[in-house]
């Protein structure tokens, strides 16, 4: 047995191999201590000394879900054959066959039980040519499938998009991720596979994908055929994505503004679950992709806000559609296991429904006047299933179980001749019954039963005291087993009874197996249009959300124009309006009036004055518009946003144990590397990690440099109130203060934004409120009183620095030195992707290079 477990073993390479062994799954070796230390369950020894562990069959998808969560992958190795046919095939001691029927990992899992039905499950592979990385997504669980390149340096930020469960890479990639065969990524390969997979002569139909993106898929085949060990999986067809279609937001802008997931993880204090009214899993999903992903063309957005305020416009409308939406399975990832091989009678079951009340949405909605035209596109998705649906209706029983082996899924009535083998199975246990009746009496016992259990099958049970009647030789019982108390027989016509109750099972058994493979099969025929569907009602449950979130919050639809301004009056920040709710309080509204003439604002204010909480409501609010939303404000115009950044000075994101300045200087560096005239920025204290001289320099280059180079709309926040002075020298900065007061002593936070910049810091005031000691304060007050003596007499901190020359004169001296074609060649080589010969033809240039130098 050894021999075959090794043998698996080998085949399963790093994953966990689940053996199958009766009602168990073995572990052996290191996987039995690495799993029983995970699940925390007993490890013991074989006879031989080998460790081992076991998991129950009926609990195996709560350990897997376990393993899989602590970053495992398992390869579960199944019985293929009884342990009659074996030994039917090589004599008593043949071994059971087993062979691995799957691998399940973290991006390859289909089970209800195992996935987050409110998130998505993405696989990603990745695939590296030069400096242009192929990425391939799918989550299988839905047959979502979308293929895409990027730039080496746009990676993780579309990585940080999909937030993917498992990244698959070539051997030896210089990117992290499971490590699968070279030869799988091979863009040749790939569109060779791709065709296979979808049956077409040509990828034209999906779109243009270059050689990055294919050799991505080509991965990303392989390894769902490797871990579906021969089964299907459920691919649509490749979406390809391209990263104009929406707002660039980096990993650091995403991780600051929290917008699917808090900076610890969790979705709760997040923008997503602040705005999140949607009532199915599927609509659950699509918000969070959207919001991690707004859109930048203005029509697509238009279009949506179209329908959200149509909904949000018609409250009983929108009930209605959300009532009859809560109600509704999840027929994406009911469609996806049936089309696995893994689908059962409660997944018809669940398709039976959901498409039945799709048609029925679709006959209220239509019913009303003036749609939207989005909602006009959606509608004719919702319809179309009526046979399929009318099949399923007849064939199935109204809540149909999770496991098919014991039946009783197919309604009486679809299928005479299966009718009739119930009924005969019925007969034969009426008859076992009359035969208990006519035992009891023939024997004088009136304790006397016929159980059943899985080894005997039916049998005569009586206690021991009274089993002496039936053992005589001509009682007519034969004698099967004595246990302590009761003594068990077998009688002829009992046998007789039993086996015919048996066969009629068996039968009926087979016949409710023929019909769920024929029902799956007419499901599965209609795949994509059920995706049409499915794919229709969460894109009604996100607009009927975010209308019925509008509404409750007051938010108003947005403007956009063709020009970038960021006009907002009334804003406010939803995840802090909430938390302020909750303490009782009051959330103050701000404005934010960001115009050609005044793109720069460079905001003040005492700590806790609420500087960080406006920066982000604005840059929330423009993801909220792009995504299209309705927006937390009375009034909202805003010209598309290309790309949002968000920078938190390293002393404010300590929590997130990165806190070094360097980071803070390495994001800030890509900040000023990518805005345009048409992105957004919010840097919030940028220059606050580091000494009060280096920070004051960095922060006031950076701020110049964003105004006159970059010349982005941009939100900054600082302490350092030097910065204040740049208000004369850069015409498009205007200053802004987070008001505060002192009444009888004590610092009143007023959290109001308003113009000019703040009188003073406050940071004593903040101290006491803070409660530092009264001796500390006092001190502090005096060291304070003489520095600011200092300050008034040599002109401080930032003396001097209104001679500087300006900074455009800078910038334009730095770009006429003029630079290196040598080094910049240099700089562009990639050696990791070079081949020998890529790497010959590259030195023939630079030598080439050098003698024009
Ligand atoms: N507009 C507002 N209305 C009501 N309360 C607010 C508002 N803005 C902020 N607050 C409250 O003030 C707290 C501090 O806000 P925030 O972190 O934005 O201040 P800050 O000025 O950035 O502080 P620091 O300079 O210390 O980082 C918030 O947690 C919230 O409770």
């Amino acid at each position: 047995m050894m021999a075959q477990y090794h043998a698996l073993k080998a085949q399963a390479s790093d994953c966990l191999l689940f053996y199958r062994m009766g009602d168990f799954f073995e572990l052996f070796h290191e996987d039995a201590t690495i799993a029983a230390q995970c699940l925390d369950i007993a490890l013991t020894a074989r006879g031989d000394g080998i460790p081992m562990c076991g998991v129950p069959i009926h609990a195996a998808d709560a350990y897997l879900a376990r393993l899989i969560r602590a970053g495992h992958r398992v390869a579960v190795a199944e019985q293929v054959e009884t342990p009659e046919q074996a030994k039917k095939r090589g004599g008593s001691k043949a071994l059971v066959e087993r062979r691995i029927i799957r691998l399940v990992t973290a991006g390859t899992l289909t089970e209800e039980a195992l996935l987050d039905s409110r998130a998505a499950n993405w696989l990603v592979a990745l695939a590296e040519q030069g400096q242009q990385i192929g990425l391939a997504a799918a989550d299988i669980s839905t047959g979502r499938f979308e293929l895409a390149s990027v730039a080496r340096a746009a990676l993780d930020a579309e990585l940080a998009r999909l937030g993917p469960s498992e990244i698959v890479v070539a051997e030896g990639a210089t990117l992290a991720g499971v490590e699968q065969p070279r030869g799988d990524f091979a863009a040749a390969a790939g569109e060779r596979r791709l065709k296979a997979r979808f049956g077409v002569a040509s990828l034209d139909g999906f779109g243009q994908f270059d050689a990055a993106a294919l050799a991505a898929a080509g991965g990303l085949l392989a390894y769902l055929e490797r871990t579906a060990q021969g089964a299907a999986t459920f691919l649509q067809p490749p979406l390809p994505r391209t990263a104009e279609d929406h707002m660039a937001i980096d990993a650091a802008t995403r991780d600051s503004l929290e917008l699917t997931r808090t900076q610890t993880g969790e979705r709760k204090g997040s923008l997503l679950d602040a705005v999140d009214r949607t009532v199915t899993g599927a609509g659950a999903r699509l918000l969070a992709a959207d919001l991690a992903a707004p859109l930048n063309a203005a029509d697509r957005i238009e279009a949506r806000l179209a329908l959200v305020g149509w909904l949000a416009a018609e409250g009983g409308a929108r009930e209605g559609l959300r009532g009859a939406l809560r109600a509704l399975p999840d027929i994406g990832r009911a469609l996806g296991r049936l089309v696995a091989g893994r689908g059962s009678p409660r997944d018809l079951g669940q398709l039976r429904d959901g498409l039945g009340a799709a048609r029925l949405v679709h006959d209220r909605l239509a019913a009303l006047a003036d749609p939207p035209p989005l909602l006009a596109t959606l509608l004719p998705a919702l319809r179309g299933h009526g046979a399929l649906v009318e099949e399923l209706r007849r064939a199935l029983v109204p809540t149909p179980p999770i496991e098919a082996a014991q039946g009783g899924f197919i309604a009486d009535g679809f299928d005479p001749a299966l009718d009739d083998l119930r009924a005969l199975s019925q007969d034969g246990r009426r008859a076992i019954a009359a035969l208990e009746a006519r035992y009891r009496e023939q024997t004088g016992i009136a304790a006397l039963k016929i159980r059943h259990n899985g080894v005997l099958g039916y049998h005569v049970e009586v206690a021991a005291r009274h089993a002496d009647a039936l053992m005589a030789a001509d009682s007519g019982f034969t004698h099967r087993q004595t246990l302590a108390g009761v003594v068990r027989f077998n009688a002829p016509d009992l046998h007789e009874a039993a086996l015919k109750v048996a066969q009629a099972g068996a039968h009926a058994l087979v016949a409710e197996q023929a019909h769920l493979e024929a029902l799956t099969q007419a499901a599965l025929d209609r795949r994509d249009a059920i995706c049409a569907t499915a794919d229709a009602l969460a894109r009604l449950d996100v607009a009927a959300g975010l209308a019925e979130r509008a509404v409750e919050g007051g938010w108003c639809r947005p403007t956009l124009l063709p020009f970038p301004c960021f006009e907002i009056e009334g804003g406010r920040h939803p995840v802090v309006e909430a938390a302020v709710a909750r303490a009782g309080e009051r959330f103050v509204a701000n404005d934010c009036l960001l115009t050609e003439e005044s793109r720069l604002w460079l905001v003040t204010g005492p700590n806790m004055g609420g500087k960080s909480t406006f920066l982000r409501q604005n840059a929330l609010i423009a993801v909220l518009a792009q995504a299209g939303s309705f927006v937390p404000a009375a009034t909202a115009r805003l010209g598309l946003v290309d790309r949002l950044f968000s920078r938190v000075g390293a002393s404010d994101n300590l929590a997130r144990g990165r806190s070094t300045f360097m980071v803070e200087m390495i994001e800030t560096a890509a900040i000023l590397a990518q805005a345009t005239p048409r992105s957004f920025v919010i840097l919030d204290e940028v220059g606050r990690g580091t000494s009060t001289y280096d920070g004051l320099a960095i922060a006031w280059a950076v701020v110049e440099a964003v105004h006159e180079t970059n010349r982005c709309r941009c939100l900054f926040a600082t302490h350092y109130h030097e910065l204040t002075r740049l208000a004369g020298r850069l015409d498009a900065l205007s200053l802004h203060h987070v008001r505060a007061t002192e009444w009888k002593g004590d610092l009143v936070l007023l959290h109001e934004v308003a113009q000019g910049a703040a009188d003073r810091s406050y940071g004593l005031a903040v101290a006491r409120l803070a409660g530092l000691p009264r001796p500390v304060l006092a001190r502090a007050k005096e060291v304070l009183a003489r520095l600011e003596k200092g300050r008034d007499r040599t002109g401080g901190l930032a003396a001097g620095l209104d001679e500087l020359p300006l900074f455009a004169a800078l910038a334009e001296r730095e770009t006429a030195a003029r630079p290196d074609p040598l080094r910049a060649a240099l700089a562009e080589i990639d050696a990791d992707a070079l081949s020998p010969r890529d790497a010959l033809d590259a030195l023939y240039r630079l030598k080439t290079l050098a003698a024009e130098g």
